[in-house]
């Protein structure tokens, strides 16, 4: 797995942010226009030759293969490339806030033209996505322990419509690292989709001891500089 600690203080990675987000949302504001738009074949043409001026601007340095997750000091995760939180991700919907309490998830997310399925209404993998994610939110952070999705089961109870959504997530029980979590995606007239999960924490994850480790190498390297 691509792991990976990073010395950025909170004040640092809320700069990056700063400049990252917005680039994110014209991105996905590129998507949607490129949808919908309704402009002739030579404007298609005129604005296919600017992006491609973009795109060359941005590969002059790049990282190879993908993002990883980068963790901080304080192990908060940074997994900008993520395809459904990802804070450089113009694909990942724009789900970022998800707040927790009392072992509940929950997050609120407008879904545009660019996550369509059915006609006007979302696509079923994009459903699962997004609700995976709060699931394994949900498991993760509530019982302190990082988690991969085992199963996930989801029904579809009637059509989700594009445009604003409301999500939940919640554990329902623990056994050992098998992590039991159930949500749901309403509209304002209810659920639409309701889901199931067992969330495993991997025994293959970076243990305690080696994440001390890096942060105590972190800490040499201060100490150097
Ligand atoms: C510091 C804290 C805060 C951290 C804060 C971070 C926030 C971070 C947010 C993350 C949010 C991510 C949300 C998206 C999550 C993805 O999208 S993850 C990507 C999709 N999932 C995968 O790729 C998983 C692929 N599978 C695997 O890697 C491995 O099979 C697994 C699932 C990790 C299990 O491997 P393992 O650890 O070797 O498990 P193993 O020892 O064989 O079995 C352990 C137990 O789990 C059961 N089990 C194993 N596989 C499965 C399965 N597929 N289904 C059901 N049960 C299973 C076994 O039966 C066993 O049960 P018991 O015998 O103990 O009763």
């Amino acid at each position: 797995m691509n792991f990976r600690l990073v010395d950025l203080s909170a004040e640092e990675i809320a700069q990056q942010l700063s400049v990252v987000e917005p680039l994110t949302d014209s991105v996905r504001g590129l998507i949607d226009a490129v949808i919908r738009t309704e402009v002739d074949d030579d404007e298609l043409n005129a604005a296919r030759e600017q992006i491609d001026a973009i795109v060359a601007r941005l590969r002059t340095k790049q990282k190879p293969g993908s993002f990883g997750v980068q963790f901080t000091r304080e192990l908060s995760g940074l997994s900008w490339g993520n395809a459904a939180v990802g804070a450089r991700n113009g694909i990942a919907p724009p789900m970022r806030i998800v707040h927790h309490e009392d072992g509940r998830a929950t997050c609120d997310v407008e879904l545009g033209a660019a996550y369509e399925g059915p006609g006007g209404l979302v696509h079923g993998g994009v459903s699962a996505m997004l609700i995976d994610q709060l699931l394994g939110e949900a498991a993760s952070v509530g019982n302190g322990l990082p988690c991969f999705t085992g199963t996930l089961t989801v029904k579809y109870l009637r059509p989700t419509p594009l445009g604003p959504l409301s999500m939940s997530a919640e554990t329902v029980r623990r056994e050992g690292r098998k992590i039991f979590v159930r949500g749901e995606i309403c509209t304002a007239d209810g659920p639409t989709v309701t889901a199931e999960a067992i969330m495993v924490s991997p025994k293959e994850l970076p243990s305690r001891d080696q994440i001390m480790k890096l942060r105590a190498e972190l800490a040499a390297q201060d100490g150097q500089g």
